[in-house]
């Protein structure tokens, strides 16, 4: 394979190299929710920053921790996957943000998922569509652990996956909004819980290379809630899904401590 990058032993899109990061990564969209994620671990380094992704590396109780960012969509997420895993981490877990689909779920909200709606293309060019996108259970188990633990207001659930943000948002503008749309009743009356961008592909990816995925996600606002006349508010706040993806990563050193760790 030929690697472009220009500087010696760093992959070509993230800039990193072996032993820049840690076996536990997470991961945001938005490359500027990395310095506040990486606020929470001890002695935080910046690594690089190249396009959409920003890398970190820190420690979280004295085991190498690192942050990186994804941008927007399937692609650039399934890149960050594998560059990560050349380097040598193996177990990620997703922090972004979403549009909520089930009523229940409100504004300010934490969905963990448990499955992803494969209605992006990045994931098909890894796996048959057959195949279901699903994140890694003990990382799920440590999210939904420690959402009890700090309290905040969670659902666990499938999340749908797309690449058109206003596919979602204006679907009637698009000239295959009757497709859109059809399906996007399918999946509110099949239960999903929240609509975001990533999760399909990176659970393939991970898949694929055999390394463990999970994602959580705030809940700004709910187009159903406001189809149907409900409270609406818009919340921007990522700080308590970050809070929980760190101490799940907390959760899953301290069980990797304890030789818990399930064979892949
Ligand atoms: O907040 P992030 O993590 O970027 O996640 C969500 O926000 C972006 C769309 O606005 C997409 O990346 C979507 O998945
Ligand atoms: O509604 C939303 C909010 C965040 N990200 C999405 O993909 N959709």
């Amino acid at each position: 394979m030929i690697n472009y990058s220009e500087k010696e032993g760093k992959q070509y899109h993230l800039q990193i190299g072996s032993g820049d990061v840690g076996k536990y990564v997470i991961m945001p969209g938005d490359p500027k929710r990395c310095e506040k994620i990486a606020k929470y671990l001890d002695n935080p380094v910046l690594i690089a920053d190249s396009r959409e992704y920003v890398t970190y590396t820190g420690l979280l109780d004295g085991v190498k921790v690192s942050v990186t960012s994804t941008g927007i969509g399937g692609p650039s997420a399934a890149i960050a996957m594998e560059e990560l895993v050349m380097s040598g981490a193996d177990t990620f877990i997703r922090i972004g943000t979403s549009g909520g689909m089930d009523v229940n779920v409100k504004s300010g909200d934490l969905v963990i998922a448990n499955g992803a709606i494969r209605m992006e293309g990045t994931s098909k060019e890894y796996a048959p569509i057959e195949y279901p996108a699903v994140p890694d259970f003990d990382v799920t188990n440590a999210l939904v652990k420690a959402a009890k633990k700090l309290e905040k207001p969670y659902h666990v659930g499938v999340v749908q996956c797309k690449d058109s943000f206003y596919g979602q948002h204006s679907p009637e503008t698009k000239p295959v909004g009757y497709e859109l749309m059809s399906k996007w009743d399918a999946w509110v009356k099949l239960g999903c819980k929240a609509s975001e961008m990533e999760s399909a592909a990176l659970f393939i990816v991970a898949s694929y290379l055999k390394v463990r995925a999970g994602s959580v996600f705030l809940v700004l606002a709910n187009q159903e809630r406001a189809k149907a006349g409900l409270d609406n508010p818009v919340v921007h706040d990522t700080d308590a899904a970050i809070r929980v993806a760190v101490e799940a990563v907390r959760e899953l050193i301290n069980e990797e401590r304890g030789g818990i760790r399930c064979c892949r």
